[in-house]
């Protein structure tokens, strides 16, 4: 049995960033669905190239591995799947990292798995550059913590071999609160990106602006109803600092959009709706962006 201490599952953008910047420490696999190079580049933030060989591996037929993390790199809407394909070949107790936008696998895959279930949310950037590369497009920073706050040392010890690597990371208490935080930040950025097929920065000038300004209200009002804080710069000023400072980016959803790829919408979109109907609160302007990315 190998002693594989990350085994990545989901060998695109945030899975290559992840593995090239741990296989540098320590024992790495990277699993996916199809074949690819197992000599991967990481460009970094300055435009510097570096080559790796990285261990790759089926994730449908994984050789024996008893790993300390099992990472899931896949999009949200293919996690279950990934998760059910990986799982029966692992130890049950094998710590799981969700690293998933959104709030949708979280609390499902916290009460399904059986070990440990450590949610990571990061502001690190990265796209894919064909089979064999990934750009790292800006640093950011990654919280990790687990839902019920029960494995506080474990968070500690993977978020501290993070920043070890370059790749910043704080373990957290409050990860729920994080999580959605984030998900106002993709909800009031990336439908309203990928419906009007703009930059980031483009939403700050007329008519989207106060589009924006819209669905920050209705997930103002989400939050306040769930209990949620307000970041210490409020909802606009949390925003509009991302907004600024990710200008130049096509939003993820928007790259979706674009490659005719399915989008996270019910990861990032459906957890707020679902609230807002809970506690009867009205949101047409998110109502309407979710039926239009509904739109095949
Ligand atoms: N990229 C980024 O900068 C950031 C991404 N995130 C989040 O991270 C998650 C991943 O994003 P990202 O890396 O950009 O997405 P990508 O689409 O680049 O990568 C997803 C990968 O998952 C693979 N995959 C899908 N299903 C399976 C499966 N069943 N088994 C194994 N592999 C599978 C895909 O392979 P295939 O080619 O076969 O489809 C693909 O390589 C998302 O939730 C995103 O919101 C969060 C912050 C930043
Ligand atoms: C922060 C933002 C909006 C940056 O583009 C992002 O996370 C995404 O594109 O999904």
């Amino acid at each position: 049995m190998s002693t594989a201490s990350h085994l990545i599952v989901g060998p695109g953008a945030l899975g290559r960033l992840l593995a090239l910047h741990l296989a540098g420490t320590q024992p790495v696999v990277l699993a996916g669905r199809r074949s690819l190079p197992a000599e991967q580049t990481l460009t970094t933030p300055a435009g510097e190239q570096r080559t790796c060989h990285l261990t790759m591996a089926d994730s449908r037929q994984l050789p024996p591995l008893a790993p300390a993390f099992l990472h899931l790199t896949t999009k949200a809407y293919a996690t279950e799947s990934a998760y059910v394909s990986v799982a029966a070949q692992l130890p049950p107790a094998t710590p799981l990292v969700l690293w998933q936008n959104g709030y949708q696998v979280q609390p499902t895959l916290s009460l399904r798995h059986t070990g440990p279930v450590l949610c990571a949310s990061t502001t690190e950037g990265a796209w894919l550059s064909g089979d064999s590369g990934v750009v790292h497009a800006g640093y950011g920073l990654t919280y990790v913590g687990d839902l019920d706050n029960r494995y506080a040392e474990l968070c500690r010890t993977l978020a501290a071999t993070l920043t070890e690597t370059g790749l910043q990371a704080s373990a957290v208490d409050d990860i729920h609160i994080r999580l959605w935080h984030k998900l106002a930040i993709n909800a009031a950025i990336n439908p309203l990106a990928a419906r009007y097929r703009i930059r980031n920065g483009q939403l700050r000038d007329r008519p989207f602006r106060p589009m924006v300004n819209q669905v920050i209200e209705e997930v103002a009002a989400i939050m306040a109803a769930e209990e949620i804080p307000a970041p210490a710069s409020g909802w606009q000023g949390l925003v509009w600092q991302v907004v600024a400072g990710t200008a130049n980016n096509r939003a993820s959803m928007l790259q979706d959009v674009l490659a005719g790829r399915p989008t996270e919408r019910e990861a990032i979109l459906g957890p707020l709706l679902a609230a807002a109907s809970l506690h009867r609160i009205a949101t047409p302007v998110l109502v309407a962006l979710d039926t239009a990315l509904a739109e095949p």
